[in-house]
């Protein structure tokens, strides 16, 4: 299987060798299509022979839902044995399913520049939110898209919903009036035509991260002078990082996991100060709670990770100050 790219793409094992680089993915569309993107730029950036390797994970291939998966982290930890194991040199996430603990022998080598974080409503009909009908059934797997809609509209009838982005599109106009989706993952496989409204950060923060992706290595190879740290720098934004970084680390002080009821929007304005909020609900949408903060970005990279990460953990703090924890039984999302 070739991507359109010429990018090969292997289900079997590939052996190592000098001059070629082979890209862990999921094996659903959206990882593919999206770790082919990043394996064109490594491509491109260090002349290196570029081969995306496609990992079985127990989360493409269960339909529990994903709470009794385990939560965190369950499509990540296949793809990290992977690299663990040598079978790939790279192993390409959305980062918001990456839990937010460091991982022993692992780097995050890049962030590369991030999409429309945006959450979308894809309705029959083309429906928006305010226009479902009384009692409407909508799909959504997360406990955070659930408490934003029934916040919202009260009425609606929420439903659990698993599987890839085409399997819950094509539930719509069948058993679901509508179903919740980021906007990212539909528009990376040509969705983006089902989307009927997108939801302002403003009044739906989404999952910390999301529209991102993360490049893991293993950290001996992102900390060596080679063709490994060559490819993560040829991908890496800085900004996008920041913005990530304070996100993940108001998830990491909260000591919720990406299951959890949480939604964060981290920017940086016109005059480099990173501006975060955060949001924790009542997983019924009939409480919940807002706050933000910002800090002025130094330009030192370091420094600027720095300051993101003390962003997300100030605003952490000031919400289980406020009694988050409670509200939203945070305990039980790890
Ligand atoms: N939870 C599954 C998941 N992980 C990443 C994306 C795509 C969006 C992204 O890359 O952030 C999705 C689908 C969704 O939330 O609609």
């Amino acid at each position: 299987m070739t991507a359109p790219s010429g990018i090969l793409v292997s289900r079997e094992p590939v052996r190592a060798r000098d001059g070629l680089i082979r890209v862990g993915t999921r094996g659903s569309a959206l990882a593919v299509t999206q770790t082919t993107g990043v394996a064109e730029r490594i491509a491109a950036a260090t002349g290196a022979e570029v081969v995306l390797v496609i990992i079985t994970t127990h989360g493409d291939t269960s339909r529990a839902p994903l709470s009794q998966l385990g939560g965190t982290g369950v499509f990540v930890s296949a793809l990290r044995d992977a690299l663990l194991a040598g079978e790939c040199d790279l192993a390409v996430h959305s980062l918001k399913d990456l839990p937010t603990g460091p991982c022993e022998g692992i780097a995050l080598g890049a962030i590369p520049e991030r999409v429309d974080p945006r959450d979308a409503l894809c309705a029959r009909d083309g429906l928006t939110l305010a226009e479902l009908p009384q009692g409407a059934d909508v799909g959504t797997g997360s406990p955070r898209r659930a408490a934003q809609l029934l916040a919202r509209r009260p009425d609606l009838a929420v439903h659990d919903l698993r599987g890839n982005v085409d399997t819950r599109l094509g539930r719509v106009g069948r058993d679901l009036d509508a179903v919740v989706l980021a906007v990212a993952g539909l528009e990376r496989i040509g969705r983006g035509g089902s989307i009927t409204e997108r939801f302002p950060l403003e009044d739906a923060p989404t999952a910390p991260g999301q529209g991102a992706l993360a490049i893991e290595a293993r950290t001996e190879d992102a900390a060596t002078p080679g063709a490994i740290a060559t490819a993560l720098a040829a991908v890496e934004h800085t900004d996008s990082r920041c913005t990530a970084l304070a996100e993940r680390s108001l998830l990491g002080t909260l000591e919720a996991g990406c299951a959890a009821p949480v939604g964060a929007w981290a920017r940086i304005d016109e005059d480099g100060r990173i501006v975060l909020a955060g949001a924790v609900y009542r997983v019924d949408g009939s409480a919940s709670l807002v706050r933000e903060n910002s800090a002025q970005l130094p330009e030192d990279p370091f420094a600027r990770a720095e300051t993101a990460y003390a962003l997300g953990a100030a605003v952490a703090r000031a919400l289980l100050d406020a009694g988050a924890a409670q509200l939203a039984d945070l305990g039980a999302t790890r």
